[in-house]
C-alpha cells in the first residue's frame, strides 16, 4: 500500500462484518433482530424470548421459553473466590470495572475453556447469562462494603434481577418495565462494544475475553456510560427551568449533552428511546410524580431547537431506572448484562466464520 487509501475516522459507515444477527434499517426506521423488529417484539415479548432468538435464531415456543428461563434462573454458581476477589477491590472502583474483573475471573473456572464449538459457546453464554445478575449486583455491593445477595430462584429472570438490586420483590408492572429495558438493550448491530468483542474473538480468543473487552468499551460515556451520566446531569437540576438552564450553559461551553445524538440515528430519535419514554410515563403515573418526565421533555426541546439532536435510549433509561429505585452506579452494568445476549451471539458468529481483523493505517509520521 504505497499511496494513501481512503481513511474514514471512527469507521463511520464502514461495513465491518456480515451478520445474520441484527441490522439498523434507517430507511424504514426499524431495528431488525434475526428478521424480527425489536420495537414490535417489545410490545408482546420479553427478554427471555430475545435471548432465545439471539442465541438460537428463533423465538421460543412456550415450552422452550420455560426451559430457558428455568435454566437461567437456576444457573447460579459464582465461585466464592470470585466473590472474595470482588470484596477486595477498593471502594472507589467503578461498578463496571468490578463487573469487568468478576467476569474476567470466571474464565479460570471453565474447564472446557479452549472449546470454541457452537455448543460449548452456547453453554457458556447461558451460564454467563444465568450468573450475570448476581455478578452485576454483587460486584456493586461488595465494592461498597455491603453483603452479597442471593438470587430468589422462584422469581422470573427480570423480577429476580430487580429484586437483587433493590432488596424488594418488585410488583409485576415494575418487573415488566425493567424487563422491557433489558429487551431494548439486548442487541444493536455493530456498536463499539460489539465491534470490540468481535475483534477479540477474531484472534480465536474466548468468550470471557471478548466480553471483558466489551465491558471496557461499554463503560465509556460516548457509549453505555451515558446512561449514568444522564442521571447525574438530571440530578444537578431541581426543576424544569433549572434543567433547561443547565443544558444551555453546557451548550455554550461546547460540552456534549449525554443521552443525545447517535452515530446511526444522528438526526432522528432512537426508536428504543420512544418505548423507554412510554415506560417513564407509566412510572410517573403510577408514582404520581411527573417531574423527571417534564424535565426530560424540556431537555428534548432544547436539544432539538439548539442542536437538531434527538435522544438515544440512554436518555430515557436513566430516569426509568431512577424511578425504579436503582442505584446510579448500576445503570451501565445493567446495560452490559442485557447486552451479553447480543454480544455472545456475535462472538459465536465470529468464531463460526472467522477471519482475523487486521486493518492498515495511513502513515502520517516522520518521513523515512
Ligand atoms: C446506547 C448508546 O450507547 S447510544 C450513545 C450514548 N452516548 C451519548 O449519549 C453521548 C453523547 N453523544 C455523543 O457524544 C455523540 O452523539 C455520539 C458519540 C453518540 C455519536 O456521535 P458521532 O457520530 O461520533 O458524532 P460526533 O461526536 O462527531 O458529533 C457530530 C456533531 O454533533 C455534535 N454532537 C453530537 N452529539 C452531541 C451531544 N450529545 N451534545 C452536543 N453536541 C453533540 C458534535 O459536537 C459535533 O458537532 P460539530 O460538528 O459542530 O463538531
Ligand atoms: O449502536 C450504537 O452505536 C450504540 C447503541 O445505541 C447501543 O449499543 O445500543
Amino acid at each position: 500500500m504505497s499511496t494513501k487509501e481512503k481513511y474514514v475516522p471512527g469507521l463511520d459507515g464502514v461495513i465491518a462484518s456480515e451478520t445474520a444477527i441484527s441490522f439498523l434499517d434507517t430507511e424504514q426506521e426499524k431495528i431488525i433482530i434475526r428478521g424480527h423488529e425489536l420495537i414490535e417484539l417489545s410490545k408482546s415479548n420479553d427478554y427471555i424470548d430475545i435471548v432465545h432468538l439471539l442465541l438460537n435464531g428463533t423465538l421460543p415456543d412456550s415450552t422452550e421459553k420455560l426451559v430457558l428461563e428455568k435454566e437461567l434462573t437456576t444457573n447460579y454458581d459464582i465461585p466464592t473466590d470470585v466473590m472474595k476477589l470482588l470484596a477486595l477491590l477498593p471502594k472507589q472502583t467503578h461498578p463496571m470495572d468490578g463487573l469487568r474483573t468478576g467476569l474476567s475471573a470466571l474464565s479460570g473456572y471453565d474447564e472446557d475453556i479452549e472449546n470454541r464449538s457452537l455448543e460449548a459457546n452456547k453453554r457458556r453464554a447461558y451460564a454467563l447469562l444465568g450468573n450475570l445478575p448476581a455478578i452485576t449486583v454483587n460486584s456493586y455491593r461488595l465494592i461498597h462494603g455491603q453483603e452479597a445477595v442471593q438470587p430468589n430462584q422462584e422469581l422470573s429472570y427480570s423480577a429476580n434481577f430487580l429484586y437483587m438490586i433493590t432488596g424488594e420483590e418488585p410488583e409485576a408492572w415494575e418487573a415488566e418495565i425493567f424487563d422491557r429495558s433489558l429487551l431494548l438493550y439486548s442487541e444493536h448491530e455493530m456498536p463499539n462494544s460489539t465491534f470490540t468483542a468481535r475483534v477479540i474473538a477474531s484472534t480465536n480468543s474466548d468468550l470471557y475475553g471478548a466480553l471483558t473487552g466489551g465491558v471496557a468499551s461499554l463503560k465509556g460515556n460516548l457509549h453505555g456510560g451515558a446512561n449514568e451520566a444522564v442521571m447525574y446531569m438530571l440530578n444537578e437540576a431541581k426543576s424544569v427551568g433549572e434543567f433547561e438552564e443547565l443544558l444551555q450553559k453546557k451548550l455554550m461551553k461546547k460540552e456534549k449533552i449525554m443521552g443525545f445524538g447517535h452515530r446511526v440515528y444522528m438526526k432522528k430519535m432512537d426508536p428504543r428511546a420512544l418505548v423507554m419514554k412510554e415506560s417513564l410515563k407509566q412510572l410517573c403515573d403510577k408514582k404520581g410524580d411527573s417531574l423527571l418526565l417534564e424535565m426530560c421533555e424540556a431537555g428534548e426541546k432544547v436539544m432539538r431547537e439548539e442542536k437538531g439532536l434527538y435522544p438515544n435510549l440512554d436518555y430515557y433509561a436513566a430516569p426509568v431506572y431512577w424511578m425504579l429505585g436503582i442505584p446510579i452506579g448500576l445503570y451501565t452494568p445493567i446495560f452490559f448484562s442485557a447486552r451479553t445476549a447480543g454480544l455472545a451471539a456475535h462472538v459465536i458468529e465470529q468464531h463460526n466464520n472467522n477471519r482475523l481483523f487486521r486493518p492498515r493505517v495511513n502513515y502520517i509520521g516522520e518521513s523515512y
